[in-house]
């Protein structure tokens, strides 16, 4: 039914076996936009938007750290070679990027070869390697070429208890050690808390406020668990803005599908940076997708969006990433979702086609995509089909449009209409209604001409069977 943007390299859904209708490039009434924008005089102002009064407001202002080469590593299904490394950190850096932050160099020896070997591609996006608050770590991470060297270490009772069994005491000191140790190699240095929700205040700030001291570049926050809610998190965010003078960064991971909404209130709280994966591949279910926050953050700005990322190479880049992960792109997906731009029902089908904006936040032609209107259903309404008739160059009255839409609804009652099947009832509709064989509520007349067009197709179906079977005996 729906196209799948997100099946394969093409650009444009095989539409033989679509119930819908191409739209792209369709006029818009007296030249409307999407008006996201305000364009139409309909849509004065996008309630997305950030609220001039709220100065530490970064919606439209931030940098993305994309960690599907380090969080989406940890996914339990990715297993990335080299070759698929390269081509992700190439597509991301397209993209637009800021930071692609990988695996820890003290992982594996070909965790170390790889991140050498991404960090001699010559990007533009920064790279950053990702490695406990340890000397052993470091020394090896300032060796692999990259741009800036995330350390993170638990803070939480649970992690200092049960992981690595250090007391605040002993972390700041090591914490110390490994800034400076970077730093004084001309690096860029983050400092991190994991299980930031689950630690002790106090502790947070006070661990905070001492990197920051010693100019740290950034301290992160990290929801490890997924347990912040956006309260939560706007909380913690904005108490640190008055702490810190540095940089802010986020990772959030979705175990209660908050990590968007989550990152979204980071940003008005202040924070600078966001980390993401595509699809949102990480350790569980995960952490905040690029694709998501992209379409969260366009809605808010479309403009500053678009101007600092390549949107059209989402779709690519998801594809490029579930392929190597061996998952589909879900079909709920933002933007790229199975059926993000098509819509079904009469009544949100009649006002698309007047004006998009009635049912769409997101325009698909600025992600390279294309909207649709399914048609060959028992949901359809008179104005859709009145759109095809008009495609499909026929000349109908409304009331023509309305009795043989009334016949779709009947026959997909029964089962659902291929948009070959609409076209046909539609063109079989226009010429019993030209040739004088057929007027409006003449049901049995209707029957009676589809009835001779499927036994004609049938003939057809069948002649060229018989030429084929000739030729071949030939
Ligand atoms: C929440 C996150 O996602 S954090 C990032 C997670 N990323 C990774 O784990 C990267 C992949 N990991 C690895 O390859 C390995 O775990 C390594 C190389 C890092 C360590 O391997 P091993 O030495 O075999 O230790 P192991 O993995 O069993 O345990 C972790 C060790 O790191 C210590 N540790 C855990 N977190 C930290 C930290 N943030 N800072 C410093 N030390 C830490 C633990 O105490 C433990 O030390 P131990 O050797 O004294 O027991
Ligand atoms: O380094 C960080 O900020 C986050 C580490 C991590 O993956 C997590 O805590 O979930
Ligand atoms: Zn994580």
């Amino acid at each position: 039914m729906c196209p799948n943007p997100s099946s394969d390299s093409a650009p444009a859904p095989n539409k033989a076996h679509m119930t819908a209708i191409d739209m792209t490039g369709s006029p818009r009434p007296n030249g409307t936009s999407n008006g996201i924008n305000g364009t139409n005089g309909h849509t004065k102002h996008n309630p997305y938007a950030p609220r001039a009064s709220d100065f530490l407001n970064n919606v439209s202002n931030f940098k993305i750290i994309e960690s599907t080469l380090r969080e989406g590593e940890q996914f339990a299904n990715a297993f990335f070679d080299t070759k698929t490394k390269i081509a992700i950190a190439k597509a991301l850096d397209a993209f637009g990027v800021e930071y692609i932050e990988l695996t820890s160099p003290a992982a594996s020896e070909q965790s170390r070869l790889d991140c050498e070997a991404i960090c001699r591609l010559g990007l533009k996006s920064k790279i950053l390697t990702h490695i406990r608050c340890h000397m052993d770590d470091a020394r090896i991470a300032v060796e692999t070429g990259v741009d800036g060297v995330d350390v993170v270490i638990g803070t939480s009772s649970y992690l200092r208890e049960f992981s690595h069994g250090k007391d605040m005491s002993y972390i700041t000191k090591t914490a110390i050690e490994v800034i400076s140790f970077v730093k004084s190699k001309g690096i860029e240095v983050r400092f991190s808390t994991e299980d930031s929700f689950r630690s002790d205040l106090v502790d947070l700030l006070s661990i905070y406020q001492t990197v920051d001291k010693i100019g740290v570049n950034r301290v992160g926050i990290a929801d490890t668990v997924g347990c912040a809610n956006p309260r939560q998190v706007y909380d913690l965010v904005r108490t640190l803005r008055g702490v810190v003078g540095c940089d802010i960064e986020i990772h959030l991971h979705n175990d209660t599908g908050m990590a968007i909404a989550n990152a979204y209130c980071a940003l008005e709280a202040g924070a600078t940076h966001i980390d993401t994966s595509v699809l949102g591949i990480g350790e569980r279910v995960g952490i905040t997708p690029l694709g998501g926050l992209v379409a969260c953050l366009y809605a808010a700005n479309p403009e500053y969006v678009k101007s600092k990322y390549n949107l059209a190479m989402l779709r690519e880049i998801e594809n490029l990433v579930a392929e190597a992960v061996e998952v589909n792109v879900p079909f709920m997906n933002p933007i790229t979702g199975y059926c993000a731009f098509t819509h079904k029902a009469g009544i949100h089908a009649k006002a698309i086609l007047n004006n998009p904006s009635t049912y769409e936040i997101l325009k698909p032609e600025d992600f390279g995509l294309t909207r649709y209107v399914s048609i060959g259903h028992r949901l359809t309404g008179w104005n859709a089909v009145k759109s095809r008739v008009e495609q499909l160059g026929l000349k109908l009255t409304d009331e023509e449009i309305k009795d043989a839409t009334a016949k779709i609804k009947e026959l997909a009652d029964v089962r659902t209409q291929s948009m070959d099947d609409v076209d046909s009832l539609l063109r079989v509709y226009h010429s019993g209604i030209q040739s004088g064989e057929l007027a409006v509520g003449q049901k049995e007349a209707l029957d009676r001409l589809l009835r001779q067009h499927r036994e004609a197709v049938g003939r057809e179906r069948l002649d060229d069977t018989q030429v084929t079977v000739v030729a071949a005996s030939a």
